[in-house]
This record gives C-alpha cells, sequence and structure tokens, in this order.
C-alpha cells in the first residue's frame, strides 16, 4: 500500500512542530526518517498513521484520506511500533503478542486458528519463539522491543509505521529487525538514529530538521558531508562500502 501526505503540520499552542511535510512512500518500500534529536520524527510518525489528526494537510493510505477512515479498519492496514510501549506487567510474551489480533476480531468470535498461527509465526520471527510463556516483566529491554514488533507483525498490517525500533536492541538484532522489516512485503516508514543503518536498509530516506523535510532521496543522494555538518553538526567522511554500494559514514574527530 501507498502512503502520501500532503502538506501535513501539526503543533502544539504556539509552537509548530511538523511543518508543512509532504512524502510519497511506494508500496513495498522502506522509507528511513532520520533527523536530530526534537526534528519532529516521532510527531511526523504519529500523523501519518492516524494517532493524530494534523492541524492542516491529510495523509492518504492506499488512496483513502485516513481521517474519513473507521479507527477499527485502519488499525487492520497499520501497525505502529512506538519508541518505549507501555504494556500491562502481569502478561507473558504471547498475551502481549495476542493484542496485535484485536482489530482483526469481533466482540463475539473465538480466538481462532488464523490468530494462534498469527501470533506463532510473528513470536517465531522476532525469535522469541521459546519465550513465550516468558512473564512480559521479566524480559530484558531488548526482549520487549522484539516482542512490541511481534505484536505488530501479528497484527498482520500492510503498513508499517517503526520509531526507533533498535533501541535497546545489541547489534545482532538491530541488523535482523532491520533486515526484516526490509524483507517483509509490506511498506514501511522507520525513524532511526544510526545513520549507517539507515543507509544499509532504507531504500530511500527523509531528512527532518526543525519538523521540516530538508533533504529526501536514495541514501547515496541524501547522506552527504554537507548534509551531515549542516544538520547533525558532525563531520564525516563518506565511503561507498562494497556492501550493494551504499554509503557508509566514518565520523571524524575535530
Ligand atoms: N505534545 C507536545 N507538547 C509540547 N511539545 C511537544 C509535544 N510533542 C512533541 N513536542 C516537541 O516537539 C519536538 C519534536 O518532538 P519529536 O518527539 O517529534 O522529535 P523526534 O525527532 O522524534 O526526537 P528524538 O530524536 O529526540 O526522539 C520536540 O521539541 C518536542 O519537545
Amino acid at each position: 500500500m501507498s502512503v502520501i501526505a500532503r502538506n501535513l503540520s501539526w503543533g502544539v499552542r504556539r509552537k509548530t512542530i511538523v511543518s508543512d511535510v509532504s512524502l510519497t512512500v511506494a508500496p513495498g518500500e522502506t522509507l528511513g526518517l532520520i533527523g536530530p534529536n526534537g526534528s519532529g520524527k516521532s510527531s511526523l510518525l504519529r500523523l501519518l498513521a492516524g494517532l493524530r489528526r494534523p492541524a492542516t494537510g491529510q495523509v492518504e493510505i492506499n488512496g483513502r484520506d485516513i481521517g474519513q477512515v473507521p479507527r477499527k479498519a485502519l488499525s487492520r492496514e497499520v501497525a505502529f511500533v512506538q519508541q518505549s510501549a507501555a504494556t500491562d506487567t502481569n502478561v507473558t510474551v504471547a498475551d502481549v503478542v495476542r493484542l496485535g489480533r484485536t482489530p482483526h476480531r469481533s466482540a463475539l468470535a473465538g480466538w481462532s486458528e488464523t490468530d494462534e498461527s498469527a501470533v506463532t509465526e510473528a513470536l517465531e520471527r522476532v525469535g522469541m519463539t521459546s519465550r513465550r510463556r516468558q512473564a512480559w516483566q521479566t524480559l530484558s529491554g531488548g526482549e520487549r522491543q522484539r516482542v512490541h514488533i511481534a505484536r505488530a507483525l501479528a497484527q498482520a498490517p500492510q503498513v508499517m509505521f517503526l520509531d526507533e525500533p533498535t533501541n535497546h536492541l545489541d547489534i545482532h538484532h538491530q541488523i535482523e529487525i532491520l533486515r526484516m522489516v526490509r524483507d517483509l512485503d509490506l511498506t514501511s516508514i522507520v525513524a532511526l538514529h544510526d545513520l549507517n543503518l539507515a543507509a544499509m536498509y532504507c531504500d530511500r530516506i527523509v531528512v527532518l530538521q526543525g519538523g521540516s523535510v530538508c533533504a529526501c532521496g536514495t541514501p547515496e543522494e541524501v547522506l552527504t558531508p554537507d548534509l551531515l555538518r549542516d544538520v547533525f553538526r558532525v563531520s564525516a567522511h563518506i565511503d561507498a562500502s562494497a556492501d550493494a554500494g551504499r554509503p557508509h559514514i566514518r565520523f571524524t574527530a575535530e
């Protein structure tokens, strides 16, 4: 499913936090959202996912204005992995992942085989099958993050929004999760701080600065020494990596 944002703006009181953002994400594409702290990445993701209404502008998912789509119907198509999602503590890992099935179930329907296999498959994909009966509150930070991603996968969405999904993860799991997101047959928009991981796993990158889009394109087009200096205030060399020609950033100490 495609995601199109047209002239999105949002703010609180007199402060504009997202300013006139337009972007297009093609079906199946993985779009990276990067920008310094406070540049508006989380706020924009929430607008794109329909969790917050824009002051002006609109978001279309698969050609429909999401402002007109009922919330339950939207949550059958769109999953959101938050930065630090709160979860009720007195539950098991499988209980948390089962919550992902909520949009697909009616009040009267029982738990189906489809629901069960979606949960089993989601746990498998994030490598948490052996933990399904473990109490949620006993998990490490990285394990919780993987279970939140499993919950989103169990939702069987067509579009996935992920806010810093690699937070708390060791490097193996950072790479595993981003590779999985890239290889999933769905459209994904992922806010990331690690610019090299964004270069490795995103088809295109949007750079936010002060709530506005200041660059958009392939990793090679966007990740230039000038942009890194102007937006992120760092000096860097860019090497063409052996990894499918993706840029590799070497930060320089000066
Ligand atoms: N509800 C709110 N009320 C007041 N200010 C807000 C609100 N939501 C966000 N902000 C402010 O808007 C700015 C953008 O916040 P946002 O969380 O979208 O940035 P971000 O790019 O995701 O940051 P980070 O990289 O630090 O996670 C920040 O200055 C934040 O303090």
